[in-house]
This record gives C-alpha cells, structure tokens and sequence, in this order.
C-alpha cells in the first residue's frame, strides 16, 4: 500500500502508547477499532511509559495482534529496529530521528510517515520517499513533552498552496469540535492521541470524530 492507498487509512489515526490510557491500551484500542479508527500508531513514549526493550516489544506484538484481526494497519513511532523486528506495517519518523532517506531502502517497502512542521519539510518528505506527512501541533497538545508552537491549520494550507501532493494528517489537540477545520484545510484526516486515549468511552469519542470527519 503506497501513498494512493494509504490515503482512506489517514482518516483516523489514533496514536497511544501505554503512558496515555487511564486503563489498559489493550481495552483502549479495541474500543477505538470498534469506533471507527482506520491506522494505528504505537507510541511507547515520555512520561509514564515502559522502560524495557522487552516489555516494550511484548505490548506492540499485543497491541500489533489486535490490528491484525481488525485489518488496521499497524506503525511504529521511532523505533525502526523494533518495526523490522515484529513485522509492522509501518514506521513513523520526525525530523530529530532516523532520517526517512537513510532508512527508505531498509524498511523494504513498509509505510513510511513523516513529521513535517513547513512546506519545506513536506517537499523533502515526499522526495524521500514518504507515503504521507504528519503536520502539527495544530492546536496545543499535552501528550507531546516538545511539541512545537501550535501553528492551526496554516502549515496545512502552506502545503496545500505550494501544491505538494502527498497525503497527510493533521496532529495536536485534535477534537470532535476542531477536527472539521483541520479537513477542510486539506488534510486527508487526523490524526489523535488525548481524544481518544483519555475519553471515558473511546469507542464513543472515535465515532464522534469520524462522523465529523466523513461529514
Ligand atoms: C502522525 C504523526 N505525526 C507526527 C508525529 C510526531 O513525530 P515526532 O515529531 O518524531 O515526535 P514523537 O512522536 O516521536 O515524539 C507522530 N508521532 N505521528
Ligand atoms: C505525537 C504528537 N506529535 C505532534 C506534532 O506536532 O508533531 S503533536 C503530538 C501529540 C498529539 O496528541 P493529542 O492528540 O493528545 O494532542
Ligand atoms: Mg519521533
């Protein structure tokens, strides 16, 4: 699945690693399979998460498992080796990890994601051959320790304008009430961690995005 195919998947990436469930990610995720979400994204990371290769390895295959008998299409945030090694179909980099032209040839054909924050970093992307570009924060976030100046949707529209065609997801502080804007800006889809993760009712939370989303 190449960048055509990877667009109907970017309608409602949910991304979680075991640091942003208020109950365990297992529950979590089948609940927003239940609801509608279309990709996934492992992200074992910052305040909370687990601190062994091994534990972190056993979650994603956990967690990979559940994807499989949804058909959701499984990525790993950073971690190539970890990608390679259970057979996800997917990896997602930023500008500060591995570099997606270094890594393009190693990853043998898997989806490959990338961070951008300017129109500069999406032509690169797409250059180096990614299937899809992650742009944000759109709006302030609390589940990025780093995350950047919240820029709303106007790296999206920069992208758009500069006609650089490549799918791509809107990302930080996306919500049932905001994600319309983030579509009609020209994002294929968004892409949520909080919204989803820390609702009472995940299933619930997800629906209420898609429906926004597929308007
Ligand atoms: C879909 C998507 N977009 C952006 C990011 C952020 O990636 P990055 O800038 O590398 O930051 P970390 O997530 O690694 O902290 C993402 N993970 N997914
Ligand atoms: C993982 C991530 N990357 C971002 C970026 O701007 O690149 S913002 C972010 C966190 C998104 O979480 P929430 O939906 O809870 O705001
Ligand atoms: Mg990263």
């Amino acid at each position: 699945m190449k960048r055509e195919g990877i667009k109907k998947h970017l309608a409602l990436y949910f991304i979680a690693g075991s640091q942003d469930c208020p109950k365990n990610i297992e529950e979590i995720l089948i609940e927003a399979i239940e609801g509608g979400i279309t990709l996934f994204q492992f992200r074992e990371k910052g305040k909370g998460s687990l601190h062994t290769s091994d534990e972190i390895e056993q979650l994603a295959v956990r967690l990979l498992q559940i994807c499989r008998t949804s058909n959701i299409p499984f990525i790993v945030n950073d971690d190539v080796e970890l990608a390679l090694k259970i057979g996800a179909d997917g990896i997602h980099v930023g500008q500060d990890d591995a570099k997606a032209g270094d890594i393009i040839t190693r990853i043998n054909g898997m989806i490959l994601g990338v961070s951008v924050h300017s129109a500069e970093e999406a032509k690169r992307a797409l250059a180096d051959g990614a299937d899809y570009i992650g742009v944000g924060p759109v709006f302030p976030t609390s589940s990025k320790e780093d995350a950047k100046e919240a820029r709303g949707t106007a790296v999206i529209e920069e992208i758009k304008q500069a006609g650089i065609d490549i799918p791509m997801v809107g990302i930080g502080g996306i919500t049932a009430e905001n994600a319309k804007s983030v579509v009609m800006a020209g994002a294929d889809g968004v892409s949520v961690i909080s919204s989803i993760s820390r609702s009472e009712h995940p299933a619930a939370a997800a629906r209420a995005l898609k429906k926004v989303i597929n308007g």
